[in-house]
């Protein structure tokens, strides 16, 4: 997952761009970048790290201009490569930056077509950069020195033609405009806001409207799934649908983890979704556990711990927060590689061991993924003294890989593949193991808006909404990605990659 932002603004826009970035941080920690247009020059700084580490003083004073785009990187395809963080540029036609939340599932033929078709050349490995050149290809066909509304939108449905998988994308065009535009069946987020200034109205569109919220802009609605926003230089809005037959389809695991609780996606709170998974899974755990003598219910910080509130008090049982979280070390699901993720869950929670001695608890988990933080963290509930340790996930057994722009490429990496339920349990030790079912995730969420048909739940049932995944592709980002078959990028190789962005100090 990523995160993107861009503004047209009437004053600099690079301080609002920074702090939007830094409410969007959960969504990638591995780069982060800004590029500003000011007189027709973009200004551009990208870097590995976190937004206040990639950013400091001197970079701000050079982001000048009233327009600019931002991202935020968790890699899914290609390298964590600084060349690779974003957003991506190209010179031709007029000058294009582009950040890019998601991932295509068609970006090996895509990779050949821009090459034999639009005579391109991709420098990396990263998707994101064959859809910028995808779209400068078809914003090339416009033979006018300056673009309509009219011809945003053609291109943006030609792109949609061209391309599937997941994506949210921000686009900022020298002399034009920034354009946004979400896939067709709404995989990933994206919100557009609003500020009004003495010197007219500003626009903003971000993958969540928590980043609005932060800058204070006003929060208008949820981009289309579909739909193109093109917001001209001088600050006119335009917008229309350009897919055939959109659906509103978001991915569900935004809602167990990915996004801020305060944030809210198609119309639905995140937190009010987690609260209700809270109530559903507690409603199953007095089913199913009747007869277990439950102490108190810890959750595992942070992200569950709205859910593990809800099961609580539809338990009736102590709510207690036994795990202390370091706030200085950020979420271990999106660190790269398993060791790195595997030494950050002791340094990121410690037990308060007065919680835990001598009870049954019940430890609570938005998900079970790989297991790095489960495994763990009944291991230092025992050390502490718990007699009896119980799990709840308020996700189902997440089996599949994901290909929409979360990184999980290979189904051998996940904790529940081939497993039956006591048999993880067995893996990470515990005394008894609870899931969510998926009827009851999706009601959960749907709840919050019942308008919604279908969600984007491939990584807990096998079925990919885009209907382009079979087995060769699945082998394939396995081999490509996987944690075994990854192979190792030499650190020279990579910088040699760093084109665009040569005052990177
Ligand atoms: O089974 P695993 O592979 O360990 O993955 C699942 C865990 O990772 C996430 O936590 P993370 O530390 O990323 O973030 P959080 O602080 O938002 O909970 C998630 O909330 C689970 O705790
Ligand atoms: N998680 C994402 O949205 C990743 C975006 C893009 N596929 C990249 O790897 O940079
Ligand atoms: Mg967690």
């Amino acid at each position: 997952m990523c995160g993107i932002v861009g503004i047209v603004g009437k004053t600099p826009v690079a301080q609002s761009l920074y702090d939007g970035l830094t409410v969007l941080q959960h969504r990638g920690q591995d780069a982060a970048g800004i590029i500003t247009i000011e007189q027709n020059r973009f200004n551009l700084r990208k870097a590995n790290g976190l937004v206040r580490d990639a950013f400091h003083t001197r970079h701000m004073k050079r982001l000048s201009g009233n327009m600019g785009i931002g991202h935020v990187r968790y890699p899914t395809a290609g390298t964590s490569s600084s060349a690779e963080a974003q957003p991506f540029y190209v010179n031709s036609p007029f000058g294009i930056a582009f950040a890019h939340n998601g991932n295509l599932t068609n970006s090996h033929d895509l990779q050949e077509e821009v090459f034999r078709i639009a005579r391109r050349h991709i420098n990396t490995s990263s998707d994101s950069e064959i859809l910028l050149n995808i779209f400068a290809h078809e914003l090339q066909n416009c033979t006018e020195l300056s673009v309509s509304a009219e011809d945003v939108f053609k291109v943006v449905t030609s792109v949609h033609k061209k391309i599937r998988g997941a994506y949210a994308v921000v686009a900022a065009i020298i002399g034009q405009g920034v354009v946004a535009f979400r896939d067709p069946n709404g995989i990933r987020p994206l919100a557009l806001g609003k500020r009004v200034t003495a010197m007219g109205e500003e626009y903003m569109v971000a993958s969540e409207s928590v980043a609005l919220d932060a800058v204070g802009f006003t929060f208008i609605r949820d981009v289309a799934p579909g739909e193109a926003i093109f917001i001209t230089e001088e600050g006119e809005l335009h917008t229309q649908q350009c897919a055939e037959n959109p659906s509103t389809s978001p991915c569900i695991f935004e809602f167990v983890y990915f996004a801020r609780p305060d944030t809210f996606i198609d119309g639905i709170s995140v937190y009010a979704s987690r609260v209700n998974m809270g109530r559903k899974l507690g409603e199953k755990i007095a089913r199913e556990w009747a007869d277990l003598d439950i102490d108190v219910v810890i959750p595992i910080p942070e992200t569950s711990m709205d859910v593990a509130l809800q099961i609580a008090n539809t338990l009736e049982l102590p709510y207690r927060q036994g795990f202390v979280k370091n706030r200085y070390i950020g979420r271990t699901f999106i660190m790269p590689g398993q060791t790195m993720r595997k030494q950050s869950v002791r340094r990121k929670l410690n037990a308060i061991s007065s919680e835990f001695k001598g009870k049954s608890v019940l430890l609570v988990d938005d998900s079970i993924v790989r297991g790095t933080t489960s495994g763990q963290i009944i291991e230092m509930a025992r050390e502490s003294g718990a007699k009896k340790v119980y799990f709840a996930s308020a996700a189902p057994e997440i089996r599949f890989p994901n290909v929409y722009g979360i990184d999980m490429p290979s189904a051998n990496e996940l904790i529940a593949y081939g497993r039956e339920i006591e048999q993880i349990a067995d893996l990470i030790q515990a005394d008894g193991l609870i899931f969510q079912d998926i009827s009851d995730l999706v009601a959960a969420v749907r709840e919050e808006n019942p308008d919604i048909q279908r969600f984007e739940t491939s990584v807990f049932d096998g079925n990919y909404i885009t209907a382009d995944i079979d087995q060769a592709y699945l082998e394939r980002i396995d081999l490509a990605r996987g944690e075994s078959s990854r192979a190792p990028v030499l650190q020279a190789e990579l910088s040699n990659l760093d084109m665009h962005n040569m005052d990177s100090d």
